[in-house]
């Protein structure tokens, strides 16, 4: 892709596209700039992918096509007002904030600019992110591709409508911590059980990984899926019946609609 790609912010969730980009070869890393008052997390992504880093935001602001806003949400007002009459007049602006919307954020740059919202998650890092699209009329389908061409580079992306990026939130943007939290406690057991905990963790994340991509490839339903394991009378039902009783899907369920919920009451 014959464009530069800015990030504005280069923490957790910036890192994890940058080095799926660069990971993937989409752009050369001259063409990504990372602009942060961070000298530490710069110095990191400079040393790992070679990209061009700076302090200023506006360099970035200056310099890219396609300017992924990576800060937190609380900062979109004061990093909006510092580079709005610097970037470009075609820019397309990507914002991946948690509760910003659009409309709130066009009424910020007070003039037709292009956004297109998204919802990413961090295994953007090792190629495996899942994200969610969304764009305001401004922006071209030619450039919806390429702003889904580069999520892709590090993943799945999908285009939703505006109204269901909340769910994002709580399903893939930030269900990644509810997965660690899954696998830790899988080790946990095993350890618990005699195993090394080093190895503990491979085994738990190796089976969450082949779980997923069997729901992914096979395109059965995760219950049947979940039968295939259960021999009667053997180990597994005895696992999943105690599951049950602890409440497991119930805590699952809640867990991602007060996470929506969250998402929802940041977007006021
Ligand atoms: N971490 C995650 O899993 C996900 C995060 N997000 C969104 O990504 C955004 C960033 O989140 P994280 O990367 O987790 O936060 P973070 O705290 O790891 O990174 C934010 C970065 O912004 C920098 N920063 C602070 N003030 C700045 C300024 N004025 N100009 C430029 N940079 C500045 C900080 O030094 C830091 O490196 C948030 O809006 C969040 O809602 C979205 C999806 C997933
Ligand atoms: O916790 C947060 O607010 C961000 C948004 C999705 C994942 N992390």
């Amino acid at each position: 892709m014959d464009k530069k790609i800015g990030f504005i912010g280069c923490g957790n969730m910036g890192q994890a596209m940058i080095g799926g980009i660069v990971k993937s070869g989409l752009v050369p890393p001259e063409q990504v700039y990372a602009a942060d008052p961070s000298e530490q997390n710069l110095n990191r992504v400079q040393k790992e992918y070679g990209i061009c880093v700076t302090q200023d935001n506006l360099v970035p602001a200056k310099k890219c096509d396609i300017l992924v806003l990576s800060v937190k949400p609380y900062l979109y007002t004061d990093v909006i007002e510092e580079i709005r009459d610097t970037v470009k007049q075609d820019v397309v602006i990507v914002m991946i904030a948690a509760g910003q919307t659009i409309a709130v954020n066009e009424a910020r740059f007070g003039r037709n600019i292009k956004i297109v919202r998204a919802m990413p998650n961090t295994p953007a890092l090792v190629g495996e992110g899942m994200a969610a699209l969304c764009a305001n009329s401004y922006v071209t389908d030619e450039e919806k591709n390429e702003v889904r061409e580069i999520f892709e580079s590090f993943g799945k992306a999908e285009f939703v409508a505006e109204n269901m990026m909340d769910v994002v939130a709580g399903v893939s943007g930030s269900s990644p911590a509810y997965v660690y939290m899954f696998i830790e406690a899988l080790a946990d057991g095993a350890v618990l059980q005699g195993m090394p905990r080093q190895q503990a963790y491979t085994f738990a994340a190796q089976a969450v990984l082949g779980s997923a991509r069997m729901v992914l490839e096979t395109g059965m339903h995760p219950g049947a899926l979940k039968d295939m394991v259960c021999s009667p009378g053997g180990t597994t039902i005895e696992a999943v019946a105690s599951l049950e009783q602890d409440g497991l899907r119930a805590a699952v369920i809640r867990a991602v609609d007060v996470c929506t919920e969250k998402s929802k009451a940041m977007s006021k």
